[in-house]
């Protein structure tokens, strides 16, 4: 890894700014100016931390791809700044060919590959002729680290679209970039290949330092595998952390719902089931318990068959919650059952 190799001033009055993190945004706006004004990312300061996986996360238009767009140089912040080991990052009007030099890009779909030529000559011809053998031992080294070797002399066009996401990520990786950025990464990816995919990409950030930001909206892909989850809303950031503590102590109700699809329930509501805190809770859908029982006063409402376990919709008239069953009998509708509530979190 070239580390700190591509950090430089690209701005002649700027100044570098000390003790930042490797990327730090302050007060980052984006407004498009178009028919109507659409303000895509709305005064947000972050930080990304070197050598570890951040997943930028939020529903559809919540400004994801935007900050990403941001971070790179693709666009002019409308406020604030973006800076990059302290320098500030250049945009299109400070460089001709736009994008950070430490950075690279992997946008969604595959528009950056030659579909009709080999997968060795599209990563190769990242690469200068300047020594030509040490040209054909990168490549070969970034094909062998994604795993693609063998796919070497194939037409790109002849590959899946996880394989086509392996070359993609070779193109960008091959130069060795300090911060590779990936806009829906594992969209084209069948499930039965993400995981591997992940694992390679966590690998190569633990044996190189790399620093990875990627744009997801699947939580189950990002508690996977990033070391910090930014979570964005409506332009917003609405929540920043690990994703362990985030699933089990989000600071938002819209983080609860997003990362775990949580019960949100009002301090009135949660008294229902005998939880007396005064404020807005979540209840994660494994904390859940039901047990039949004749007397109950909450029955099952309805039951979703979702391959390994159950989704159970179950209250009473006033109240519906979510659980998991990962059942070994079979609960019908309509049971009535009494709910046991194993932990909560509340909102301050
Ligand atoms: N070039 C543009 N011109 C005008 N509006 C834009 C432009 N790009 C994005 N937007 C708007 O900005 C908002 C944020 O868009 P963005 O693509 O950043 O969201 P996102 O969270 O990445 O969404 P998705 O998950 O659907 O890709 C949306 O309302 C979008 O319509």
């Amino acid at each position: 890894m070239a580390q700190q190799s591509n950090s430089c001033q690209y701005i002649f009055s700027d100044v570098q700014k000390p003790d930042l993190p490797l990327i730090h945004g302050s007060d980052v706006s984006t407004v498009f100016d178009g028919k109507v004004l659409v303000t895509a990312v709305n005064r947000v300061s972050f930080g990304i931390e070197e050598g570890k996986i951040t997943a930028i996360i939020g529903e559809s238009g919540s400004g994801k791809s935007t900050l990403l767009k941001l971070i790179y140089g693709l666009l002019e912040p409308s406020t604030g700044e973006v800076r990059y080991r302290g320098w500030l990052v250049p945009t299109r009007k400070d460089k001709l060919i736009p994008g950070h030099d430490a950075m690279k890009l992997v946008s969604q779909g595959f528009d950056d590959l030659n579909l009709y030529a080999k997968v060795w000559d599209n990563v190769a011809s990242q690469l200068s002729n300047t020594n030509l053998e040490l040209k054909a031992k990168r490549t070969q080294e970034v094909l062998e680290q994604l795993r693609i070797d063998h796919l070497a002399q194939k037409r790109v066009a002849d590959l899946s679209g996880g394989e086509k996401q392996r070359v993609s990520i070779s193109r960008a990786l091959i130069n060795d970039p300090e911060v590779l950025l990936m806009d829906e990464p594992f969209n084209q990816v069948d499930a039965a290949f993400r995981d591997e995919l992940q694992q390679d990409i966590q690998n190569i950030v633990a044996r190189t330092g790399l620093t990875v930001i990627l744009v997801s909206h699947d939580p189950a892909e990002v508690l996977a595998m990033s070391d910090y989850l930014l979570v964005m809303k409506a332009g917003e950031i609405a929540d920043y952390g690990k994703p362990k503590e985030l699933y089990s102590k989000p600071n938002t109700p819209y983080t609860a719902r997003l990362l775990a699809k949580s019960n949100i329930l009002s301090a009135n509501k949660a008294k229902v089931l005998g939880i007396d805190t005064g404020s807005l809770i979540s209840i994660l859908q494994e904390d859940i318990n039901i047990e039949s029982d004749d007397n109950g006063s909450f029955w099952i409402k309805d039951i979703k068959f979702r391959g390994f376990y159950n989704e159970l919709i179950v209250g009473n008239d006033d109240l519906t919650l979510h659980t998991v069953q990962f059942p070994k009998t079979e609960i019908k509708k309509n049971t009535r059952i009494k709910i046991l509530v194993s932990s909560y979190h509340s909102f301050k």
